[in-house]
């Protein structure tokens, strides 16, 4: 398999804190993935690392199987979409479009003419006159016309609302499907990507707990709502992220798959069955691994 990045054994600690701790993973070409995890998971960190901002304490990071610092021929395969770009006080956005015209060699003027129509900008306001929601579309059009091999949006979206979001959301997948491209989405509104991600990897307290094709993921958990001991006698044994009251009924969550007598069983028992959505998912997961660092510690 040929791989865009690989990233092995990847660690950063920022004076005491250990924000990135033994991190490997790798981007197949031609794949969404969606980088996740709670505020200061570390996130943020990997990506500065993959994209050669930043120096990892001990580690290995290689994009099209080079070491990216200072390395011009990979960097300038790598667009980097941040929450907050700086720009020079005199930018407009045509400037910023001359730069990238230079910087990206896949860069398509008339694409960003047609996405600065989508999302309404104006091209001759200076960059400091944008609103927060303008700026966003400003550096989401960046993302989508550089046709970078590695594009990568960090929280693209302050400020922006959902019917621009939902523009950015269509605008990515058409694009995306006619020009493939690795693309790195790390966002907190994993609902509203969860359906255009291929892959998902989750940091935790700067360590990767999940690396997985978003379709394995979608049943991986399950909530049973019934009566308490129902409940109980189904969830017997297996292994339960949390546990609720509703009214005189319990709902379980649970992490596993169920096979279809397990489904029959539950049927028998009064019980329903429902998904548990990525967002939920990942919220169950990164809590429990708090609670757990709690207990350990006291
Ligand atoms: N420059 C820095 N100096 C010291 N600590 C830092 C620095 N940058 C990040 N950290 C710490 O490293 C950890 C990981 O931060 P990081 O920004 O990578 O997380 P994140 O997952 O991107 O979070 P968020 O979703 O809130 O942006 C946090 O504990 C953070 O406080």
């Amino acid at each position: 398999m040929n791989h865009i990045l690989e990233v092995k054994e990847l660690t950063k600690t920022y004076g005491k804190t250990e924000a990135v701790k033994d991190v490997s993973f790798s981007l197949e070409p031609g794949k969404i993935y969606g980088l996740l995890g709670r505020n200061g998971a570390g996130k943020t960190t990997i990506m500065n690392m993959i994209t050669a901002r930043l120096f990892p304490a001990s580690g290995d990071i290689r994009i099209f199987g080079e070491d990216p610092y200072e390395n011009r021929g990979v960097l300038s395969q790598i667009c980097f979409i941040k929450e907050s770009q700086k720009y020079p006080d005199t930018f407009n956005i045509s400037d910023l479009f001359d730069i990238c015209s230079s910087a990206f060699p896949n860069w398509d003027q008339e694409y960003a003419d047609s996405l600065i129509k989508d999302f309404n900008l104006p091209l001759k306001r200076r960059m400091k006159k944008l609103s927060r929601g303008m700026l966003s579309s400003a550096g989401i059009i960046v993302g989508l016309a550089s046709r970078a091999p590695l594009t990568i949006f960090d929280e693209p979206y302050l400020g922006l609302d959902a019917v621009a979001r939902n523009i950015f959301y269509d605008r990515l997948i058409e694009d995306y499907s006619s020009h493939p491209r690795t693309i790195i989405l790390s966002t907190h509104l994993i609902d509203e990507v969860s359906k255009i991600l291929e892959h998902v990897i989750v940091i935790d307290h700067g360590k990767l707990i999940m690396n997985e094709e978003a379709d394995a993921i979608r049943g991986r958990a399950f909530t049973v709502v019934g009566p308490s001991i129902k409940a109980a006698e189904f969830t017997n044994g297996k292994n339960i992220l949390k546990s609720e009251a509703i009214g005189g009924l319990v709902s379980v969550t649970v992490l596993g798959r169920l096979s279809p007598t397990e489904r029959q069983n539950a049927d028998q028992l009064g019980l329903e069955l429902a998904p548990v959505s990525l967002q939920q998912l990942i919220i169950y997961l990164t809590s429990a691994s708090a609670e757990l660092k709690e207990e350990k510690a006291q």
